[in-house]
C-alpha cells in the first residue's frame, strides 16, 4: 500500500464534520467550531550558551473558550507544525467537554529540539515564550501545561516569568508544575493512569479479565510509562514497548515475550522517554523495528507516542488477536484507519476520552491552587478515577444505544456540550 501523508488538522476537521452531519449541527456553530478562535504566532530570540542568538518559532492556538478558560499543553518538537497545533487545540476542547470540566481548548508549541539545548537555553526559551504571550494567557484566559518533551521544570520557569511580568502570585497560570510549587500530587501519573482506567472499564464491558490480557505500547514517555505501570499493577502483561532513538534518528521496538519489567526499563530510559539500546540488549530484550509494536500478538494496543501512527499500511500488520485499542496519544489514528478498525470489530477508546486524565488532574491542580490547599494523592486519584469512569460510561452507553463507533459517540457528547455553551452565550 502506498505511503500517504496525513495532516492532523485535516483529520481533526474530518472527524468533526462527520459528527456535525450526524447530529445535524447548524451552519454557524459548525463554522465556529471547526476552526480555532484565535492564533498567536511568535518569534522568540534566545541567547545561546555560545554567545550567538537563535530565533525560535512558537505558537499558541486557542480553539474555544465557551465552557471556561482555554486549556492545553505546550510541546517542544523539531518537526512541530502549526496545523498539528491547530488539531491539538480542537481535540483539547472536545477532551475537556467529554469529561465535563469547565475549560475550553488550546495548544502551544515551539519548534525546537531540547535534546540539543542546555537547561539554561531551555529556561531562556520558556521565559521568552511567556514574554511574547503573557497578555493572552493567565488563569482566567488560557492555561498551558506540559506535553511532548516539556515537563514540570519548564512549566515552573514559565509561571515564574508570568508572575514576574504581572507582579504577583498566579499559580493557576500553568498546570503540571512540580509538587510543592503549586503542582498537584498525581499529575505526573494522571494521563497514563487515566488511559488504564478507561481500558479497565472497556475490558469490563467486553467481559474480559484484565489479568488474562497482554499489551504492546508505542512510546515510553510520561503517558506510556504510567499507563504501563498501572496496567501491570492490574495484572496485565506487556510484551513490547517502542520508542524513538535520537542517536539513530529512528524508532525501535523492545520485546520480551515473558513480560516486561517496567521498573527495569524505566531505569534505562532518559528524560525524553528514549530507551538505552545497548543496555536493553544486555538485559535480554529483543530489538525489533520501530513499527513492530503494532504487529504483536496481543489483546491490547496502547499508542502513546505521536499522531498519525495507526495508518492503513500499519494496520495490515495488526494481529487478529487485538481486541482493544486505547489511544493514549493525541490523534494516533488516521480517519481512513478508523474504517478498518470498525470493520475488524476492535473496540476503540478514542484519544480525547482516553487521555483526558492529564487535563482532568490539571483542572484539580487549578482548583487546589485557588484554595491554596492541596489534597493527598489518594484523593486526587480517586476523583480522577471517578471522572474518567463516568465519562467512559456515558460514551460507551451512547455508543451501544445508538450503535455508534466510540470515537463518534465521544464527539456527539463533546460537540453537543460545546454547541450548547456557544448558544447559551449568544455567540451563534
Ligand atoms: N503528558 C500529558 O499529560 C499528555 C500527553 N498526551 C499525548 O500523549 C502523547 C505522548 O505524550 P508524552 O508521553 O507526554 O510525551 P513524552 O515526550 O514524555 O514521550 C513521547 C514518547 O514517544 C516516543 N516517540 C516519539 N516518536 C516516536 C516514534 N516515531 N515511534 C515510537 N515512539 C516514539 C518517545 O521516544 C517518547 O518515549 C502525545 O501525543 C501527547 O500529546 C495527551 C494527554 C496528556
Ligand atoms: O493538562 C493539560 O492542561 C493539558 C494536557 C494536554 O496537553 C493534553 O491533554 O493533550
Amino acid at each position: 500500500m502506498e505511503n500517504k501523508t496525513y495532516n492532523p488538522y485535516v483529520s481533526a476537521q474530518t472527524q468533526f464534520d462527520n459528527v456535525a452531519n450526524l447530529i445535524d449541527l447548524d451552519q454557524a456553530t459548525r463554522e465556529l467550531l471547526r476552526q480555532p478562535n484565535k492564533e498567536f504566532h511568535v518569534t522568540i530570540p534566545v541567547k545561546m550558551d555560545d554567545g550567538t542568538t537563535k530565533v525560535f518559532n512558537g505558537y499558541r492556538i486557542q480553539h474555544n473558550d465557551a465552557r471556561g478558560p482555554a486549556k492545553g499543553g505546550i510541546r517542544f518538537h523539531p518537526q512541530e507544525t502549526v496545523d498539528t497545533i491547530r488539531a491539538l487545540s480542537l481535540w483539547m476542547t472536545w477532551k475537556c467537554a467529554v469529561v465535563d470540566i469547565p475549560l475550553g481548548g488550546a495548544k502551544g508549541g515551539i519548534i525546537c529540539d531540547p535534546h540539543n539545548m542546555s537547561m539554561a537555553e531551555q529556561e531562556r526559551l520558556c521565559r521568552g515564550y511567556v514574554r511574547q504571550l503573557s497578555k493572552v494567557m493567565g488563569p482566567v484566559v488560557d492555561v498551558p501545561a506540559p506535553d511532548v518533551m516539556t515537563n514540570g521544570q519548564h512549566m515552573l520557569w514559565m509561571m515564574d516569568e508570568y508572575e514576574t511580568i504581572n507582579g504577583g502570585h498566579y499559580p493557576g497560570t500553568i498546570t503540571g508544575k512540580p509538587v510543592g510549587m503549586g503542582g498537584s500530587l498525581g499529575r505526573t501519573e494522571a494521563t497514563g493512569y487515566g488511559v488504564i482506567y478507561t481500558l479497565r472499564e472497556a475490558l469490563k464491558a467486553l467481559h474480559i479479565d484484565i489479568a488474562t490480557t497482554t499489551a504492546s505500547i508505542q512510546g515510553f514517555g510520561n503517558v506510556a510509562e504510567y499507563a504501563a505501570r498501572l496496567y501491570k499493577e492490574l495484572g496485565g502483561k506487556i510484551v513490547a514497548i517502542s520508542c524513538w532513538d535520537n542517536e539513530d534518528k529512528r524508532s525501535y521496538t523492545y520485546r520480551n515475550l515473558n513480560g516486561i519489567d517496567v521498573d527495569q526499563l524505566v531505569s534505562i530510559k532518559n528524560s525524553f522517554g528514549s530507551i538505552n539500546k545497548q543496555k536493553a540488549i544486555e538485559l535480554g530484550f529483543e530489538l525489533l523495528d520501530g513499527d513492530e509494536w503494532i504487529a504483536q500478538d496481543v489483546d491490547i494496543l496502547l499508542p502513546c507516542a505521536l499522531e498519525n501512527q495507526i495508518t492503513p499500511p500499519a494496520l495490515e500488520k495488526i494481529s487478529a488477536q487485538v481486541k482493544v485499542i486505547c489511544e493514549g496519544a493525541n490523534g494516533p489514528t488516521t480517519p481512513d484507519s478508523d474504517e478498518i478498525i470498525k470493520a475488524k470489530n476492535i473496540y476503540l477508546v478514542p484519544d480525547f476520552l482516553c487521555n483526558a486524565g492529564g487535563v482532568t488532574c490539571s483542572y484539580f491542580e487549578q482548583v487546589q491552587c485557588n484554595m491554596n490547599y492541596f489534597w493527598p494523592k489518594e484523593e486526587v486519584l480517586e476523583k480522577l478515577d471517578q471522572k474518567m469512569t463516568s465519562a467512559f460510561q456515558a460514551v460507551h452507553k451512547l455508543s451501544q444505544e445508538k450503535n455508534l463507533y466510540m470515537r463518534d459517540a465521544a464527539y456527539v457528547i463533546a460537540i453537543n456540550r460545546v454547541a450548547e455553551a456557544v448558544k447559551l452565550r449568544g455567540w451563534v
